[in-house]
């Protein structure tokens, strides 16, 4: 347990990227913790206030490149940084290093799904059998004991808080997950993409990646290890939309409900396990997530609904991808992992409207 009075020194790798301007946003209020340095690639060299407005006067370091900086002033690196870029660079860093990696480079454990996913061969296989999957509520423990931390993709974060205490409970039918994900732009990253252009993503709504999108391996991975059977015996089917909104994320699955099993069962597993939960709210029966109920905040909203199939039902859950699905669990892993109150930093209740 950290004394209250320390602080943690903290480096954050692709600040220039949407999950870095909000890790440095969240961390600009954690009393225990001091940015020290502030990563780019092409934006390096810039002062913070010429890459993010928003974030000028408030004393943060200029940008630097990852090749200067200083690893031994720092006890924790974030890193928002590409796929297969963190598992280069990281693998060089000292050992005594905390790194909570925001990318997918250390979230697939079996080498070989990782290849067929990523299309190339891990850099860095001895660090990823040391990471431990960073979703807070489901791994506290592990993550309390980890030196490394690979936080989930944005949409399994929503769809393995809805999800896993079903399946895990035997409340709905493993093999039978049908799972629709709408994203704001920020998802996609800051770079210049056309899909997210305002004049192709506004006005309109896209599905993309239908029924192969990376992040269906990840959700059966960690459903399949809940559950202590192979991945391959865990089918998920996952499409996700591109909708015109800059944050958050709302996820729909269409389930199965286990024999002899109701929707009020399902309600009761969701409010024994999230009771205490600071961040995961059962909403009241009947009430709708929205991702406007979460922008900007922690939280995860979640309920369900009977379907008009007999034996099946609606799950809905809202996150704000770039905090609960991004930085915001970077930052309860990292309040996890040095022993702080978990909440640190992340008490910021939702904007609205
Ligand atoms: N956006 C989201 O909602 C979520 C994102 N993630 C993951 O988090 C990671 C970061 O995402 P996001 O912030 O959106 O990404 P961005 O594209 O917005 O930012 C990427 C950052 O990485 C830097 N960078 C790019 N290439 C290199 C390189 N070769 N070497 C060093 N630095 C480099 C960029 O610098 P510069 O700007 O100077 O080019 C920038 O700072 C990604 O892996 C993403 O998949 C995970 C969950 C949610
Ligand atoms: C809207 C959008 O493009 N979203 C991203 C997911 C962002 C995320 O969580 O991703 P990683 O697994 O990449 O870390 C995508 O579908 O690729």
């Amino acid at each position: 347990m950290m004394k209250s009075t320390q602080k943690i020194r903290a480096g954050i790798l692709g600040a220039s990227g949407y999950t870095g301007a909000e890790a440095m946003r969240l961390l600009l209020r954690h009393p225990n913790t001091e940015i020290c340095f502030l990563t780019a690639d092409r934006k390096a060299g810039q002062p913070v206030h010429d890459v993010y407005p928003h974030l000028g006067g408030y004393g943060l370091p200029d940008m630097i490149s990852v090749d200067t900086a200083p690893w031994d002033d720092v006890d924790v690196v974030f890193c928002g940084l590409p796929h297969g870029t963190t598992q280069e660079i990281i693998a060089s860093l000292p050992k005594t290093l905390k790194v909570i990696d925001l990318s997918a480079d250390f979230r697939i454990e079996d080498p070989a799904t990782y290849e067929e996913w990523y299309g190339h061969e891990h850099f860095a296989p001895d660090l990823q059998s040391e990471a431990v999957y960073g979703l807070t509520e489901i791994n506290r423990d592990e993550i309390g004991n980890a030196r490394l931390v690979a936080c989930p993709g944005c949409y399994p974060t929503a769809v393995l808080l809805a999800l896993m205490p079903l399946t895990s409970a035997g409340l709905i039918d493993s093999n039978d997950l049908v799972i629709d994900a709408k994203s704001g732009t920020t998802g996609a990253g800051r770079g210049l993409k056309q899909i997210t252009l305002f004049s192709e993503a506004g006005e309109g709504l896209s599905p993309y990646s239908i029924a192969s999108h990376r992040h269906a391996p990840e959700i059966e991975q960690e459903i399949a290890k809940s559950l202590r059977v192979p991945a391959a015996d865990i089918r998920v089917n996952f499409v996700p939309h591109l909708v015109p909104m800059s944050r958050g994320e709302l996820i729909t699955g269409h389930v199965r409900l286990s024999s002899g099993k109701s929707v009020d069962d399902l309600r009761a597993e969701y409010a024994s396990v999230y009771g205490d939960e600071p961040f995961v709210r059962l909403l009241p029966k009947g009430a709708v997530p929205q991702t406007q109920m979460v922008r900007g905040s922690n939280n995860c909203v979640l309920n369900v609904f009977e379907d008009r199939i007999p034996g099946r039902a609606t799950i809905i859950a809202a996150i704000d991808n770039l905090v609960k699905g991004s930085s915001g669990q970077a930052v309860q892993n990292m309040n996890v992992m040095f022993g702080l109150e978990e909440t640190t930093a992340l008490e910021q209740a939702p904007l609205f409207p």
